[in-house]
C-alpha cells in the first residue's frame, strides 16, 4: 500500500551515472519525492541542469533542473528532512557520509561498497534476499538509533548473477560449486569511466576488486540469517535474567560451503553485464534441463508478492533463441529491473551452464536501491 504521504527522499551522488538513474527513477514515484540533491563541493551551491552531465536518453526531468545540488551533509539542503536517502556515491567518499547520515537518524539506501561486509548491515538484492531487512532493528539498537539504519545493495555484476542463483536453489537445494565470467559494460566504471583508447576494439580482463566482491557478496546474500546464543557481557544480570542474548548473523553459505570463482573483463558495451555461468548441484540426483528452465520461469520474489512499484513483472525472463541474452537487445526488458537467462545446457565439467544479463545501472545499481526501500516502506522499517 503506498503511503498516505509521499515520503521526502534525498539523493547523494545525484549528478554521476547512478545518480541520475535515481533522479529518472524517483521524479515521478508513487511513494517518494525528490526534496535534496547532493554531490561533491566541486556542484554544491550550483543547479542541478548547471552541474550534470545527463547522460540519459530520456529528457532530464523538469522537476530537478533548477533545485540546488547541496553538499552531502546531514545537517544541510533540507536532508534531515527526508524519510529516506539514496546513496550513489563515489565509494573514496561514501563511508564516512553515510555514517553521519545514519547517526542523524536518516535511513541510507547505498549502492556504494564500503558498508557491505558490516556484520550489522543488510545486503540486499531485491529479487533475491528482502528477508534480511530483519537485521536492522539489530543495527539501530546497538548503535543507539531509532530510525537511522544503512542498508546496501550488492555490487552489479553479483546482483545479476545471485537472481538466478537463487532460483536454482529454490528449486533444487544448496549449490556446491558455482564458476562465473563476466563480460561488464564501460557504464559500471562511472563517467567517464575507461578511456576510449583502452576500451575501442578491445577487451580489459582486468576490472579492480571485482572478483573478490562477486565472490563474497554471493555468499552474504543466498546465505541465511541465523540466531545466536551469545552470552550476556554483564555476568551479574545475566544472573539475574539467568539466560543468554540471541543475536541474529549472516551466515555466508557456510553451512552448506557454496565455492564460487569469478573473472571479470570489461567489454565495449554501453549498459548491461553478461555473466558466463556454471554450477554444481549439492543433491545426488540432478535436475533435468526441463527443470532447470522451469525454475527460471517459475520463480517469483517477495518484491513481486508485494507488489511494490519497481517489482518487475518477471524477476527472470527465459530466453529460447541460441544467441540471446544480448546486452543492446535485452537490457530494457521490465525496464531494466530484471534478469535475462538463456543457453541453458549440460556442462561437461560441473553439472550446467547459462548466460545472464542484467542492466548494471538499473537492477545492478539504482532500480535495487529504490526497490529495496519500497519494501522497506511496506515491511515498516521506515517511518
Ligand atoms: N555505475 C554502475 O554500474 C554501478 C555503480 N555502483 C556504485 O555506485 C556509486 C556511484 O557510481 P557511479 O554513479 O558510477 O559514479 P560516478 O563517478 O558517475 O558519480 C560519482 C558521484 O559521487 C559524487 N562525488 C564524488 N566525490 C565526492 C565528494 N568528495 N563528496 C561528495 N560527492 C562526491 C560525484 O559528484 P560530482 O559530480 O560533484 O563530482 C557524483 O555525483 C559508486 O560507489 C559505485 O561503485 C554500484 C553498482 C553499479
Ligand atoms: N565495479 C563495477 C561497478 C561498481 O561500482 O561496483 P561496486 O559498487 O561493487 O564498487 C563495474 O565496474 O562494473
Amino acid at each position: 500500500m503506498p503511503p498516505s504521504e509521499k515520503i521526502k527522499v534525498g539523493v547523494l551522488g545525484a549528478t554521476g551515472t547512478v545518480g541520475q538513474r535515481f533522479i529518472q527513477l524517483l521524479s515521478t514515484h508513487p511513494y517518494f519525492v525528490l526534496h535534496s540533491l547532493g554531490a561533491s563541493a566541486r556542484s554544491a551551491g550550483q543547479t542541478y541542469s548547471s552541474v550534470t552531465r545527463w547522460k540519459l536518453s530520456s529528457p532530464m526531468p523538469e522537476i530537478v533542473r533548477d533545485m540546488m545540488v547541496h553538499e552531502c551533509r546531514p545537517d544541510v539542503g533540507g536532508f534531515d528532512e527526508c524519510g529516506v536517502v539514496f546513496s550513489g556515491l563515489d565509494h573514496d567518499v561514501a563511508g564516512e557520509i553515510e555514517e553521519s547520515f545514519r547517526s542523524s537518524e536518516i535511513p541510507i539506501f547505498s549502492n556504494a561498497k564500503n558498508h557491505r561486509r558490516d556484520p550489522l548491515v543488510p545486503l540486499i538484492v531485491p529479487l533475491v534476499n528482502s528477508s534480511h531487512l530483519s537485521i536492522i532493528p539489530q543495527q539501530q539498537s546497538l548503535l543507539g538509533l531509532k530510525k537511522g539504519f544503512i542498508l546496501c545493495n550488492a555490487n552489479c555484476s553479483t546482483t545479476g548473477v545471485v537472481v538466478p542463483l537463487a532460483a536454482l536453489e529454490k528449486s533444487f537445494g544448496p549449490l556446491k560449486t558455482v564458476m562465473i565470467t563476466t563480460l561488464q559494460a564501460i557504464s559500471g566504471a562511472g563517467y567517464p569511466g575507461v578511456s576510449s583508447m583502452d576500451i575501442m576494439d578491445n577487451v580489459v580482463p582486468f576490472i579492480g576488486g571485482e572478483e573478490e566482491k562477486i565472490e563474497w557478496e554471493t555468499l552474504k546474500i543466498l546465505g541465511g540469517i541465523k540466531q545466536v546464543e551469545h552470552q550476556n557481557q554483564n555476568q551479574n544480570q545475566n544472573l539475574k535474567n539467568g539466560k543468554n542474548e540471541t543475536k541474529l548473523e549472516f551466515d555466508y553459505h557456510q553451512e552448506n560451503k557454496l565455492k564460487i570463482s569469478a573473472q571479470c573483463n570489461r567489454v565495449p558495451v554501453l549498459d548491461g553485464h553478461l555473466s558466463c555461468v556454471s554450477v554444481e548441484f549439492s543433491q545426488n540426483v540432478k535436475p533435468t534441463l526441463k527443470e532447470i528452465e522451469n525454475a527460471f520461469k517459475n520463480y517469483t520474489s517477495e518484491a513481486q508478492e508485494l507488489n511494490v512499484p519497481s517489482s518487475p513483472k518477471r524477476s527472470i525472463i527465459l530466453h529460447e533463441n541460441q544467441d540471446r541474452p544480448q546486452p543492446r537487445l535485452d537490457r530494457d526488458l521490465e525496464n531494466g529491473a530484471c534478469v535475462s537467462v538463456g543457453r541453458i545446457r549440460e556442462c561437461g565439467v560441473l553439472d550446467f551452464k547459462f548466460i545472464c544479463l542484467v542492466d548494471n545501472v538499473r537492477l545492478g545499481a539504482a532500480t535495487s536501491s529504490v526497490m529495496n526501500a519500497e519494501i522497506a516502506v511496506e515491511k515498516g522499517y521506515v517511518r
